[in-house]
């Protein structure tokens, strides 16, 4: 799905991301986990094109990124950012139609209407169509803007790219297990997601995979159980905690402090 080799992106003499290798296999929820300022988003946005940086290659299904035309891109990769605008004059669910502008030139079809219809359903925003967005709390604006990247990508190609930075950021409990219930389905349809998440626990139990960040480098990139180690996570949070296995599913649990 992707294979990245020798990646850097740098801010004046400031390397914000350097030596970044990695092979990434369709159908893997990938989890990217580590400190502040570690360089998770930096590196998402590079995975979408957002930011210049240098690479030796850059492959996304076995193509140079930059091979694909403009239009075609969004159809395969849709990015879900950490930070939404407050400030969208726009209905919601034209905020979740927003994910089908690639498909349309002025007016949508039905087709787009129902699927808006389908994530809004999905991600519990439905009831919420007559609402002034502006007034929306947290977790209903995130609900809101994960739908439109569904929505997005609800096509007939084949292995897709979901990149998502902090989705659960501002949803309960529920919804957060909800919301990554809707990312499993999705990646179990061979598709694959990148998805920045800061709790540990959550990404022990969900990802295939971890790339545990720091200081703008892959720490390791590994299962879940061999990345979460007691040393390297102390280590590499700069605090002390505790693995213990999960009683039902093994996969390890940290407790910090
Ligand atoms: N455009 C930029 N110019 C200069 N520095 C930047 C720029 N973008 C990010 N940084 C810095 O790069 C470092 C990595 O930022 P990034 O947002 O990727 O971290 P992160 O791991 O996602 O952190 P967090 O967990 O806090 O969201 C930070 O020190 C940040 O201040």
């Amino acid at each position: 799905m992707i294979k990245i080799h020798d990646l850097s992106f740098q801010v004046k003499d400031r390397f914000l991301l350097k030596y970044i290798n990695l092979e990434i296999n369709k159908g893997e929820l990938i989890a990217i986990v580590g400190p502040n300022g570690a360089g998770k988003s930096t590196f998402l946005s590079c995975v979408a094109n957002e930011i210049q940086y240098k690479t030796k290659h850059f492959l996304f299904k076995d193509k140079d990124v930059k091979s694909y035309k403009r239009s075609e891109i969004p159809l395969h990769r849709a990015k879900f950012s950490q930070h939404q605008s407050n400030e969208i004059n726009l209905k919601n669910e034209e905020i979740v139609l927003m994910g089908r502008y690639p498909y349309f030139k002025t007016e949508a079809d039905l087709s787009d209407l129902e699927i808006v219809e389908k994530w809004m359903a999905k991600t519990e925003t439905s009831h919420l169509t007559d609402r002034e967005y502006e007034q929306l709390s947290g977790g209903e604006k995130q609900r809101l803007h994960l739908a439109r990247v569904f929505a997005q990508l609800e096509n007939n190609i084949e292995n897709k790219l979901l990149l998502l930075d902090e989705p659960l950021n501002n949803l309960d409990v529920a919804h957060q297990f909800k919301t990554l219930h809707l990312i499993k389905e999705f990646t179990n349809q061979n598709n694959s997601a990148l998805v920045v998440l800061h709790d540990l626990n959550i990404a022990s139990q969900f990802a295939d995979r971890l790339i545990l960040m720091n200081k703008s480098s892959i720490e390791m990139f590994d299962e879940p159980k061999k990345v979460l180690t007691q040393e390297r996570i102390s280590r590499v949070y700069q605090y002390p905690c505790i693995i213990t296995p999960h009683p039902e599913n093994q996969q390890p649990i940290i407790l910090f402090g």
